[in-house]
């Protein structure tokens, strides 16, 4: 039974689906990093919001892990790339706390312009100051949004609502888009020249970070009011401190920051300066919605396959995977022999889906070739860094589908391009589940990839069958399956024999020493 460890605190509907999907769960939160590496290793699943540091540490001690769940949508706390080269794969959930997270940042909004939480603690305190607390309107004023997503949009109509002009900056944002969304699609300059108030609703990348420098703070409009329920990193906190003291900018609000907790910060007790602990996706809702999506995901991945808002692999729907999955042992086991059978560099790998094949998701069919392929080179390969570790090497893979059926009903054909030409092998599935292989570079051979294997390839003349049997006979090395197939009478044949146990360098050598033998080499699958 799969085990997944629930590391930060999470809606107990978490840990209700894993336990009804099948999966052992553990809710241990509130250790410290060397105290999650110790443990770790005892899991294969690790569900987790923000406070969780998924570093490359973490994954290195995490001997079993398959899946890190995000249940939220910013996965700045978990070093993907380190989880892509060990092949564990990141999802998290992208919409869930959007709702959430946008009435924070309209809920900010409203509190910079009226200067509620001054307001409130001055009447707490008795002070009834009623002339200190001058506010302004929303109506009328221009929002600028830097970020249009899914946060951003709602933010825009919710801003819309309020009757106010909405501006975004979004180098993705199509002009289609911000038609259909009622916002005016603009460069930085203009947004930070034009804006009465900025929200920021990026991610925190190279690009982002910083976004809100002191440059571009300096280039906003005077009495401007900045929210941030994104992420920390995107404004530069000193300078915003300082343009707050200076009146430059008439108030701030944020919900994040370089770092968290931030338990001490410049910025605390300055006048107009509203600070929330990171409460953007706190809603009882909100952490409902991503409890349960994210436990539904890891469930679906770790007991059926399924892998749904993945970040470093692709997706595949829980009722696709009992379609895709005999395929991808298929593409794997015909990956691994193309891999075992070719040595020196591959420029190019093709994959050709035919018939049935060509109905399904390529994309877990092309990643479970490659990881079959470079698996031969590294027992840390697996689907979800494959394709990393291709494009690393260099290697062109290129995805062909051909609707009509030939010969089988179902073939996927793997095709390399090596120094001496193009060779490719091919295989099928029997009985829509059973993996086997048809072809052998341009041979005919119907063969299961399986366990130890002898490949040979000889002249095919009378005797030869006789004396490769004794030859294995007598090395105490029993035949299980005996595959042959040959390009014509007396020219090249093929023999796949899977055999009980390892075939060790010494019988290769002895049998690459019979008459007629071409090449001889151990597979294993
Ligand atoms: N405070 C909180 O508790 C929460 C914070 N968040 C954060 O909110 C952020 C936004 O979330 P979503 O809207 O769901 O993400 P999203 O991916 O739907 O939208 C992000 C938008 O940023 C845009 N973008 C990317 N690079 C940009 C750049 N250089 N300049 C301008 N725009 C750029 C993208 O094109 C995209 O439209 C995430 O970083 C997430 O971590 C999300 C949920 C809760
Ligand atoms: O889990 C949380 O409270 C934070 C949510 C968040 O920041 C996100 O989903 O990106």
């Amino acid at each position: 039974m799969p085990k997944v460890l629930i590391s930060d605190k999470m809606d107990p509907k978490a840990a209700e689906i894993f336990r009804e999907r099948g999966v052992e769960v553990d809710e241990i939160t509130g250790k410290t990093p060397e105290e999650l590496a110790a443990i770790i290793g005892n899991y294969d699943g690790l569900a987790i919001r923000s406070s969780t540091k998924v570093t490359k540490a973490i994954l290195d001690a995490a001997t079993n892990l398959k899946v890190v769940g995000r249940a939220g949508i910013g996965v700045d706390n978990v070093d993907i790339p380190a989880a892509s080269s060990k092949g564990v794969v990141v999802m998290n959930t992208p919409f869930g706390n959007s709702i959430t997270t946008a009435e924070h940042a309209v809920a900010l909004m409203f509190a910079l312009a009226r200067q509620l939480p001054e307001a409130d603690a001055s009447t707490q305190a008795g002070k009834w100051e009623k002339n200190r607390f001058m506010g302004v309107e929303l109506t009328g004023k221009t929002l600028g949004l830097i970020g249009a997503g899914n946060i951003g949009s709602i933010v825009a109509d919710r801003a819309q609502g309020l009757r106010m002009k909405v501006i975004a900056f979004d180098p993705f944002l199509s002009p289609e888009r911000a038609v259909e969304m009622g916002v005016e699609k603009v460069e930085i300059e203009q947004l930070l020249a034009r804006a009465d108030f900025i929200t920021l609703h990026t991610p925190l990348t190279d690009q982002t970070r910083n976004i809100l420098s002191r440059e571009n703070l300096l280039k906003t409009k005077k009495g401007v009011r900045i929210i941030n329920c994104a992420r920390g990193g995107l404004i530069d906190e000193a300078a915003l401190k300082e343009l707050l003291d200076s009146g430059h900018v008439a108030g701030a609000a944020l919900d994040v920051f370089v770092t968290e907790p931030a338990k001490e910060h410049a910025l605390f007790g300055t006048p107009n300066f509203v600070a929330t602990p990171h409460l953007g996706a706190s809603t009882s809702e909100a952490q409902v919605n991503v409890a349960i999506q994210v436990a539904e995901q890891m469930a679906d991945f770790l007991v059926s396959g399924g892998v749904t808002n993945a970040l470093n692999m692709p997706s595949l729907s829980a009722e696709e995977a009992p379609r895709v999955k005999p395929y991808m042992e298929l593409a794997e086991k015909l990956g691994s022999l193309v891999g075992q059978l070719q040595h020196g560099t591959i420029p190019r790998v093709s994959i050709h889906s035919e018939g049935a094949a060509a109905e399904l998701n390529q994309k877990p069919i092309v990643s479970a070739v490659l990881s079959g392929f470079l698996r031969v080179h590294s027992d840390t390969v697996n689907m979800v860094n494959a394709p990393f570790l291709a494009k690393e090497r260099g290697i062109e893979v290129r995805e062909v589908r051909t609707e009509k059926e030939g010969d089988y009903h179902t073939l996927v054909r793997v095709s390399v391009k090596t120094d001496a030409g193009e060779r490719s092998v091919a295989g099928t599935l029997f009985g829509n589940k059973a993996p086997r292989l048809v072809e052998l570079f341009g041979i005919k051979v119907e063969a299961d990839l399986i366990g130890h294997m002898l490949y040979v390839v000889n002249e095919d003349a009378p005797g030869f069958i006789g004396r490769l049997g004794t030859t294995l006979g007598e090395a105490g090395v029993n035949i299980g399956t005996f595959h042959l197939g040959r390009r014509d009478a007396g020219g090249e044949a093929v023999l796949l024999l899977s055999v009980d146990e390892a075939v060790t360098p010494d019988l290769i050598a002895t049998v690459r020493a019979l008459p007629g033998v071409k090449t001889a080499m151990a597979l294993r699958f």
